[in-house]
């Protein structure tokens, strides 16, 4: 089961409803205030939103993003008081990231908790799939920690390690590999490290496969796929762990196979 999800999008030009469903291929309905995801036939609002200034990071002088917490009133969700932290399962803490001289993230700090689905908002270059990797692990913060319930994490070491919480990933790019097909590009984790018959990971393929809305593609190759196809084949392969956590090797556990996210 899908605990928490957290998105990341370009505001501005683009509605959310246009860039959210391309960049992930989740049923994604905007009405003014609200953002809702359509997964797994289960109906969730984005609950909380953090905002990135409308500044582009690209242009010299930026001075970094803190994504600021959006609540507005309406259709958002009130942000409720919680009494503890019991149920955070990511927690960013003072932040900072910079890339030579571009400062890119500075002093971000938000929490996440079980069964939130969070926006991360902000125009392109803003640092978004930049906290995203940090939250991963695939990137080192400057300074400031991100804690995956409530352990420090430190660097790029398996989800079991630390947490026991499993984060996946799905590029925009999709990060497919040209040359194995949709079942292998799906099945991949589970072919290298796993001890199940190939035949178990064909079934459990092709259940992906249909929870985010393909069907018929497993031997097709990612170069006859639209680039939406490519997106949710990518969605396929970072949810594969979801229900096949018992047969994985834990050292290989690590799920970041690809960035929105689902956690
Ligand atoms: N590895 C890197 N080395 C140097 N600069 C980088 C690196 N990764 C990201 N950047 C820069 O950091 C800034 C933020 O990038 P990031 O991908 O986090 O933005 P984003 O908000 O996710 O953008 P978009 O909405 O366009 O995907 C950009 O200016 C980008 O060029």
């Amino acid at each position: 089961m899908t605990n928490t999800v957290l998105l990341s999008s370009s505001l501005g030009l683009s509605p959310i409803k246009t860039t959210l469903t391309k960049n992930c291929d989740l049923g994604i309905k905007r009405s003014k205030f609200c953002c809702q995801i359509k997964w797994r036939n289960e109906q969730r609002n984005i609950i909380r939103a953090f905002m990135a200034p409308t500044r582009n990071l690209g242009h010299d002088g930026f001075p970094g993003t803190e994504f600021t917490e959006s609540s507005k009133s309406g259709n958002w969700s009130k942000e409720v008081k919680h009494e503890d932290d019991s149920d955070v399962l990511i927690e960013c803490r003072n932040v900072y990231k910079s890339f030579g001289e571009k400062h890119i993230l500075r002093g971000v700090s938000f929490k996440i908790r079980h069964g939130e689905a969070v926006g991360i908002i902000g125009p392109s270059g803003t640092g978004k799939s930049t906290i995203l990797k940090i939250i991963a692990g695939l990137l080192a913060p400057d300074r400031g920690e991100v804690y995956i319930r409530g352990r420090k994490r430190l660097g790029l070491v398996g989800d079991d390690e630390i947490s026991g919480l499993r984060i996946g990933l799905v590029f925009q790019s999709a990060a497919l590999f040209d040359s194995l097909t949709v079942r292998e590009n799906v099945g991949f984790l589970l072919y290298e490290n796993s001890s199940m018959s190939s035949d178990q990971i064909s079934k459990l393929v092709t259940e992906n496969l249909a929870d985010v809305g393909l069907k018929g593609v497993e031997e097709r190759l990612p170069s006859e796929l639209s680039g939406g196809m490519k997106k949710r084949v990518a969605l396929a392969r970072s949810i594969i762990c979801d229900i096949t956590k018992e047969s994985i090797e834990p050292e290989f556990a690590c799920g970041s196979l690809d960035g929105p996210i689902r956690y």
